[in-house]
């Protein structure tokens, strides 16, 4: 077994943990949020940015990397670590929730899913074996069972014909990986579906602990439901799964989000919004988001914000951001990425030290009063 994951705190007051999962490449401190690099690229920054911010696990997706350059093209030249010049951790989405969302003309069967490339119409095919097959091919640390993740809304059946299907597939998935991985350097976690059904979600996750899994993600959410139905699901199912393996929320969130789940006892995190609202230019701060093509900051000469002491906040104003912006310079992503991860990475290492001191309770109070006061 590869991976190691420590509890060194069980916070008194919400669900939440403080650990530590250890795989052959890095030690992650948890609770974790992974900047999502999905074609083996974290977009706009060099790897070794992502060292300056301390990043320790980066996200990678089968689905882009299957389609392009292919996963034998990466496995020949040493895998993904070593063709991306990435020492750390790396974990790879499945390819199940890209196929829907990107995959064009699919068609799902038992067997796995036909579709066609969005890049140039190729048909081509996902399934459980496809899916652990490209990604022990990739050499990820974390694999990702290959799951469907239905769509929002989704009536309680469809929910449930949905998650007998990935459960189906999660032990196809465990069988290949078992029988094909280097099961001393990956590890495969299981994705618990059940849309925002209570009832659902305890059926996915009795089939997938059937099955047992290095570690168990919740998927199905942040697909356009109400937050509060995020919430309120992720707070029934995130308990119920072992406490002494890791719980990845996947797709999530805002730095709110983040808080919140952190306190409904969630360890890791992938979102994209960090990074795909920078090149947007939209950036995070400790009062709110700002918008950099807004008028407002072309003079305005003050840091991206004042709190932060990433190196983009010590040395360039918002007025050259803005400019950098509007005139559509490559600098604007990176400047604007890089801010934003240090953002979501500050966060997570202030969550942490909340709870090793016994105060997370009492940041999640103070956080949602700022977070309040911001939002008037
Ligand atoms: C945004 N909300 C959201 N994302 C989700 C992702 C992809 C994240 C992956 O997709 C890409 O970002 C869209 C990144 O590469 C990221 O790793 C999911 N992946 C799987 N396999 N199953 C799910 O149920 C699932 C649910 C999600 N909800």
């Amino acid at each position: 077994m590869s991976l190691r994951f420590e509890v060194s705190v069980r916070d008194p007051t919400t669900e939440a943990r403080r650990g530590r999962l250890i795989t052959t490449r890095s030690v992650i401190e948890t609770p974790v949020f992974m900047p999502v690099g999905t074609a083996a690229t974290v977009k706009a920054l060099t790897q070794e940015m992502l060292e300056a911010l301390d990043a320790r696990i980066i996200l990678a997706n089968t689905y882009h990397l299957f389609l392009r350059p292919g996963q034998a093209v990466i496995r020949d030249l040493g895998g993904l670590h070593r063709f991306m010049g990435w020492p750390r951790s790396i974990l790879t989405d499945s390819g199940g929730y890209q196929v829907f969302s990107l995959g064009e003309l699919r068609t799902v069967s038992e067997e796995g899913v036909a579709f066609r490339s969005h890049l140039d119409g190729t048909k081509l095919f996902l399934s459980p074996e496809v899916s652990m097959e490209v990604q022990i091919a990739l050499g990820s640390d974390i694999v990702m069972a290959f799951d469907e993740c239905p769509p929002y809304p989704a009536t309680h059946d469809q929910v449930r014909i949905s998650l007998e299907l990935t459960e189906r597939w999660a032990r196809r998935c465990r069988a290949y990986f078992d029988a094909h991985a280097d099961r001393d350097r990956q590890s495969l976690f299981g994705i618990v579906q059940g849309g925002i059904h209570a009832d659902l979600r305890a059926r996915s996750l009795e089939g997938l602990l059937d099955i047992g899994f290095e570690g168990y993600a919740i998927g199905g959410l942040s697909v356009g439901e109400e937050k509060r139905h995020m919430y309120d699901t992720t707070a029934f199912i995130a308990p119920r799964l072992p406490a002494d393996k890791p719980r990845y929320l996947m797709g999530v969130g805002t730095p709110a989000d983040l808080v919140e789940s952190v306190a409904r006892g969630v360890d890791m995190f992938d979102c994209v919004m960090p990074t795909r609202h920078a090149r947007n230019g939209t950036v995070f701060t400790t009062t709110g988001r700002l918008n950099l093509r807004n008028a407002r900051y072309i003079q305005d000469e003050q840091p991206l914000d004042a709190e932060c002491a990433c190196f983009v906040c010590r040395r360039y104003s918002r007025a050259y951001l803005a400019h950098l912006m509007r005139a559509g310079e490559i600098l604007a992503s990176v400047l604007a990425t890089y801010h934003n991860l240090h953002h979501y990475l500050d966060l997570m290492q202030r969550i942490r030290h909340a709870l090793e001191q016994g105060a997370f309770g009492r940041f999640v109070t103070e956080f949602r009063h700022r977070q309040l006061s911001s939002e008037e």
